[in-house]
């Protein structure tokens, strides 16, 4: 039976970490982290996770600043609000929320925030550069970075074990295959046109699956003891919810969970990890720009 990863408590601990920091930064450096959320659009799960980080910010202590545009902004105001924001003094962080609305170009917003306030690390060239050998990208992706945080918390070890993963989006699988090479695992990445996924998938020590597709991955398809992060975030109808429906992952939990040796739920898994991940990436950008050091954080704030 796996130990189930609680995505919540982990992500909880962050936060008072980064509360630690963010008191340090403000009372010695005189510096409030800032990190603006920009939507556009009324899409309901995206205003959900707005106002799960603008939330997330009040609680650690950081500023937020809200940009809220309607869903038919011309592009040229996106832009505009983005280049407002790279000039701020006060925002050390920008979150575009996607998906953006299909008028707008998202390659052409993602690039105009400036790479030192590329808090989810989208920027081509922060992207990049983690695709790089001997390069340090300045952010990397919430997603995968948070997979990665719960597999080491969890005490699952990465070095030299095949890892794979389902799906290949620019904001989740690439990059988290990417950082997967990074810690010196094996990589195989399975998408929607590979045949046989099982044959492959069933032989990985660690899966992160994203994919999209409800339940898709069975407990036969498991090695017994892999670590398995579930990534998808799919809405299934279910009448007896108030709200008609209910999320699960692409992983078929219950079974998966009699066979693996780790196993994150949906919800309450990797979701609470984006945001703990995207106040990280601020703070840290703040700790980088003052050159305020993390363990002189800690050493005078313990
Ligand atoms: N600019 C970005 N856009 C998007 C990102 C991102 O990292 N940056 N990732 C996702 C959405 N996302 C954050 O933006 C996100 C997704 C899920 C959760 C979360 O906590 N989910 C909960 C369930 C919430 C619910 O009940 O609806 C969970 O899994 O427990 C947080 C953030 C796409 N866009």
């Amino acid at each position: 039976m796996a130990q189930v990863i609680d995505g919540r408590a982990i992500a909880q601990s962050i936060h008072k970490e980064i509360a630690h920091d963010v008191s340090y930064l403000s009372n010695k450096c005189g510096k409030v982290p800032g990190l603006a959320v920009v939507i556009v659009g009324e899409r309901k799960d995206s205003q959900t996770y707005v106002r799960m980080k603008r939330k997330a910010c009040a609680e650690v202590g950081m500023k937020s600043i809200d940009v809220d545009l309607p869903g038919d902004a011309p592009e040229e105001k996106v832009l505009n609000a983005v280049l407002d924001l790279n000039a701020n003094p006060q925002v050390h962080g920008i979150s575009v929320q996607l998906p953006l609305p299909p008028h707008i170009n998202e390659e052409k917003v993602l690039s105009a925030i400036s790479i030192e306030k590329d808090v989810d690390g989208f920027h081509p060239l922060n992207i990049g550069k983690l695709a790089m050998k001997g390069r340090e990208p300045l952010f990397v992706p919430c997603t995968p970075k948070g997979c990665i945080e719960l597999l080491q918390r969890s005490g699952v070890s990465i070095s030299r074990k095949r890892a794979v993963v389902v799906g290949r989006s620019n904001i989740e699988g690439l990059p988290a295959a990417l950082l997967l090479i990074r810690l010196d695992a094996t990589v195989t990445i399975v998408h929607s046109k590979t045949p046989d996924p099982k044959s492959i998938i069933s032989k990985a020590d660690i899966i992160i699956a994203s994919l999209g597709q409800a339940n898709m991955i069975k407990g036969d398809w498991i090695k017994p003891g892999a670590a398995v992060i579930d990534v998808g975030t799919n809405a299934v109808d279910d009448l007896t919810r108030n709200s008609g429906y209910r999320l699960v992952g692409d992983v078929a939990f219950e079974e998966v969970k009699e066979v693996a040796g780790w196993i994150t739920p949906v919800p309450g898994g990797i979701g609470p990890m984006i945001v703990a991940m995207l106040l990280r990436n601020t703070v840290d950008g703040v700790k980088r720009a003052c050159d305020c050091k993390s363990s002189k954080l800690h050493e005078e704030t313990s």
